[in-house]
C-alpha cells in the first residue's frame, strides 16, 4: 500500500481522491482550500489553553460530552487496556467553549464542514452505482446541519518518562463517524495499518490535510470504503520533549439518517460509545 499526496487542484483530483479512499481508507490532499494560517493560529491558541489551569473550568459534561477531557479520563481504544497519552476538548456549536477561543474555532468548524461536504460529493460522484444505490440520502445531506459533528482539539503532552508501560499517544483504532477531516498535526506520529498488517507513516507534511473513512461510511458502503486502523506513536529522541496538537473533525450524520438495513446513525453511535465505555 502506498499513500501519495493528491493535488486538490489537479483535473482528476476527485477521482484520485476517491480511489485512494477505496484502496486504503485514507487520502491526503495538498493545495486544499483550508487556511493553514488559521490552523496554525488554532494550534498555538490551544497549546496555551492546555498549558493553563483554565482548562479545568471547562470540564466535559457527562451527558452531552462537550468540553475538556483530562488525561485521567482519556480514551482507551476498543480492545485495549491502557489509556492513551492525551487530553482533548470536544467542541460542538451548541457546547461550552472559552470566549477567547470561540472565534477561530467557529470559523474553522464552518470551513471544514463545507470542505467535507464537497468531499462527500466527490465520494458520491465516484461511488460505483451498486454502492451508491444504498445511500438513503445524498452523503452531503447526511451531515448538513448535523448537531453531532464533533471537532476534537487534541493535546499530546511532551513525554515525561513516567507513562504507563505500553501506553502510546493514540492506540490503534478506527473512527466511528462517516469521514474524518484532519489537518496534518504540528508533529509526526500518525500511522495507518496496511492490508498486510504493516504500519505506514501517513505523509503528514505540515499543510497537508488527511481524510479518512470512518465505520459509518464503511457500514453504508458494505466495506467498499474501508475504515482503516490508525494510531499515533510516541516520539523518540529530541522529539520527546515536544507536545503535539491535532484537530480532527468527525463528520457525523444527523441521528435519524439511515446508514444501512441494520442501523440508523443514532443506533450505530450508541452501540460504539457503549463499547468504548464512554456511556
Ligand atoms: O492526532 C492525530 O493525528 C489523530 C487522532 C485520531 O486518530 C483520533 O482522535 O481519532
Ligand atoms: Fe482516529
Amino acid at each position: 500500500m502506498k499513500l501519495d499526496t493528491i493535488d486538490y487542484l489537479a483535473k482528476d483530483a476527485s477521482k484520485q481522491f476517491v480511489e485512494s479512499l477505496h484502496q486504503t481508507g485514507f487520502s491526503v490532499l495538498r493545495n486544499h482550500p483550508i487556511s493553514q494560517e488559521l490552523v496554525e493560529t488554532i494550534y498555538s491558541e490551544w497549546q496555551e489553553f492546555f498549558n493553563s489551569e483554565e482548562k479545568h473550568d471547562f470540564k466535559f459534561n457527562v451527558s452531552t460530552q462537550d468540553g475538556f477531557f483530562p488525561a485521567s479520563v482519556s480514551e482507551t481504544a476498543k480492545g485495549n487496556s491502557v489509556k492513551d497519552i492525551k487530553e482533548y476538548y470536544h467542541y460542538y456549536p451548541w457546547g461550552q467553549i472559552p470566549k477567547s477561543l470561540e472565534e477561530n474555532i467557529v470559523k474553522y468548524y464552518q470551513l471544514a464542514n463545507s470542505f467535507a461536504s464537497e468531499l462527500l460529493c466527490w465520494i458520491e460522484e465516484h461511488s460505483p452505482a451498486e454502492v451508491a444505490a444504498h445511500y438513503s440520502i445524498a452523503l452531503s445531506e447526511m451531515i448538513k446541519d448535523s448537531d453531532s459533528t464533533l471537532l476534537r482539539i487534541l493535546h499530546y503532552p511532551p513525554m515525561t518518562g513516567n507513562e504507563e508501560s505500553g501506553a502510546i499517544r493514540a492506540a490503534a483504532h478506527e473512527d466511528i463517524n462517516l469521514i474524518t477531516v484532519l489537518p496534518a498535526a504540528n508533529e509526526p506520529g500518525l500511522q495507518v495499518k496496511d492490508k498486510d498488517g504493516t504500519w505506514l507513516d501517513v505523509p503528514s507534511d505540515f499543510g497537508n490535510i488527511i481524510i479518512n473513512i470512518g465505520d459509518m461510511l464503511q457500514e453504508t458502503t458494505n466495506g467498499y470504503f474501508p475504515s482503516t486502523s490508525h494510531r499515533v506513536i510516541n516520539p523518540e529522541g529530541m522529539d520527546k520533549t515536544k507536545a503535539r496538537i491535532s484537530l480532527p473533525l468527525f463528520l457525523h450524520p444527523k441521528p435519524d439518517v439511515v446508514l444501512s438495513e441494520r442501523y440508523t446513525a443514532h443506533e450505530y453511535l450508541q452501540e460504539r460509545l457503549k463499547e468504548l465505555g464512554v456511556i
